[in-house]
């Protein structure tokens, strides 16, 4: 088997290479190139490495055409476009916790630096002006904290603030009544919090609810005063109006790590009494970057390696032990929805997968998933088990899980149901030996057959000759039988037929077996 290649393209810890090629992938590190370099190189690769410089656009996905996975070594995937990457069906990965903490103090760092306009007097006391008197600060114990949103980095700076001894107020829509007692905040709304607030700090990430939440409106609601710190995405604060409220005095100090454009190279706020700034350090500490490069090191090769997802954005994850149970789970799920998907001409509102036995012990996701991918690709060649469930949402398919834990005639099934116009239509599977996926049922007949390969599909009135007569047509054709699988809904009734043959089916075959005595449906399936 060829080695996975992975690029690294942001400056990362040494550790990440290591682990990578530890876990059998090939490594290169080339780092600070243009995005028309990037898509020049990118064909190449089946994993792409990242902290935030490189921008992971549509245009780098559609050159990316071997790649299977991005991994951000750190939280925000705003730098990746992740609805163009699933509908490519690539994996996007990030390390959620890596540094958290480390954000998170970079924070506290910035409130206190505003508090006592660390930066300046340090400047002016370097120059060897001694400004004794130029820096009166404040203390931040008893002053109210206004936290926007209370996740992973935010609850860490509330807990650090508390300990300051700070009163914690947050917004957060998701963040639940109990989980604000558990963190010692109070929930407020945002007005309540920016009325209240004599720090406020923002911890959410950039979305199309939280672009510009702090916008000129909202900034001017604020108490006169406030200090405002920034350590999460530029965007999230209205800068021009940041500049106005600090020149006004409204405003008496501003952090930020992040800008609207980075790198931030020039800004109307440089210089502006009251602001400082950091570029983008917030994960920078060699504590938190060691974390993040193992983890998305980690993740990236358990994905690339053993087909195990962690910490995924676009897909169901799937532990490295789970991967090799569910792997025959996913063949035969993939097989049964491409048979309904190749056998189903009308449209379909509905699809419903039935998992019986012990197929329920496992995750069902990824058994969703790839059904889905089955079923879809038939529509598109490039439908795969990440980019299935959203091709599903977006063309309307509602989609059913149902599980029954108890056995029926087999130790494990999946059961495949589609709603057509012309009624329920379902096939179910089993696996031989815990791993052969085998068709057990189709559309109500007992029908046992690998799906493989080349394949007929014949609905006939089961009379006798007709098997006589199928065989000579494709000898006759040249076509090859490799399996042959019967069954019938009653004796002289409906019987269905799968044959797999070593070569395709022609049109001209397929006419003239339709055109035999008793034959009622003909298609070419292929697996
Ligand atoms: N400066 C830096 O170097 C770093 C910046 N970050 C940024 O920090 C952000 C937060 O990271 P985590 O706390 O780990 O993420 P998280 O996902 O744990 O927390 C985000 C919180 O924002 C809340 N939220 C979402 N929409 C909101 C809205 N409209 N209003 C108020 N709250 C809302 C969520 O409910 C959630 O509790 C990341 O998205 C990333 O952009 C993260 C790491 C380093
Ligand atoms: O990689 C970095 O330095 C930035 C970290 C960051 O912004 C994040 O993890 O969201």
């Amino acid at each position: 088997m060829t080695k996975p290649k992975v690029l690294i393209s942001d400056k990362m810890d040494p550790n990440a290479t290591r682990i990578f090629q530890e876990r059998g992938c090939d490594v290169d590190v080339i780092t600070g190139e243009t995005p028309e370099e990037l898509i020049a190189r990118i064909g190449q690769y089946d994993g792409l490495a990242i902290r935030s410089s490189t921008k992971v656009t549509k245009a780098v996905l559609d050159a990316a055409t071997n790649l299977k996975v991005v991994g951000r070594a750190g939280i925000g995937v705003d730098n990746v476009d992740i609805p163009a990457a699933s509908a490519q069906g690539v994996v996007v990965m990030n390390t959620p916790f890596g540094n958290s903490i480390t954000t998170a103090e970079h924070a506290i760092a910035l409130m206190f630096a505003l508090a006592r306009q660390l930066p300046e007097a340090n400047a002016q006391t370097q120059a060897g002006l001694w400004p004794k008197n130029g820096f009166m600060g404040v203390e931040v114990t008893g002053k109210t904290l206004g936290l926007i949103g209370a996740g992973n980095i935010g609850s860490i700076v509330a807990s650090r603030a508390l300990g300051l001894k700070m009163k914690v107020v947050a917004f957060d829509p998701f963040l639940t009544p109990e989980r604000a007692v558990e963190m010692g905040v109070e929930k407020v709304d945002l007005d309540g919090l920016l009325s209240r607030a004599d720090f406020i700090t923002l911890h959410t990430p950039l979305t199309d609810q939280t672009r510009n939440i702090l916008s000129a409106e909202n900034l001017a609601k604020t108490k006169k005063g406030v200090r405002i710190v920034n350590c999460a995405r530029g965007g999230l604060i209205d800068e021009a109006a940041l500049k106005a409220g600090l020149d006004s005095g409204h405003i008496a100090g501003a952090a930020l790590d992040v800008f609207q454009t980075e790198p931030a190279k020039d800004s109307p706020l440089f210089g502006t009494p009251g602001f400082i700034c950091t570029p983008h350090l917030g994960a920078s500490t060699t504590e938190a970057q060691v974390n993040v490069a193992l983890q998305v090191a980690e993740q990236m090769a358990d994905f690339l390696v053993n087909g195990g997802v962690t910490n995924a954005l676009n897909m169901p994850s799937l532990s490295a032990e789970e991967a090799p149970k569910l792997k025959p789970y996913m063949a035969l799920a993939e097989k049964l929805g491409s048979l309904v998907g190749q056998l189903t001409r009308d449209s379909v509102p509905r699809i419903s997968i039935h998992t019986e036995g012990a197929a329920t012990e496992l995750n069902g996701k990824p058994i969703t998933a790839a059904v889905l991918a089955g079923f879809m690709r038939v529509q598109s060649a490039t439908v795969n088990m990440v980019n299935a469930p959203f091709l599903a949402k977006d063309r309307g398919l509602e989609v059913r899980e149902v599980k029954t834990e108890r056995e029926g005639d087999y130790h494990t099934l999946i059961r495949v149901s589609v709603k057509t116009e012309a009624g329920e239509r379902s096939v179910a599977g089993t696996l031989f030996n815990n791993v052969e996926p085998r068709l057990v049922e189709m559309f109500g007949i007992k029908v046992e057959a690998e799906l493989t390969g080349h394949m007929m599909y014949i609905v006939n009135e089961d009379a006798p000759g007709f098997i006589g007569r199928i065989g000579t047509l494709l000898g006759e054709s040249g076509i090859n039988i490799g399996t042959f699988n019967l069954g019938r809904r009653n004796a002289g009734g409906e019987a269905v037929l799968l044959l797999s043959v070593d070569s395709p089916v022609s049109a001209e075959v397929l006419e003239k077996a339709q055109r035999l005595p008793g034959v009622k449906t003909v298609k070419a399936l292929s697996f």
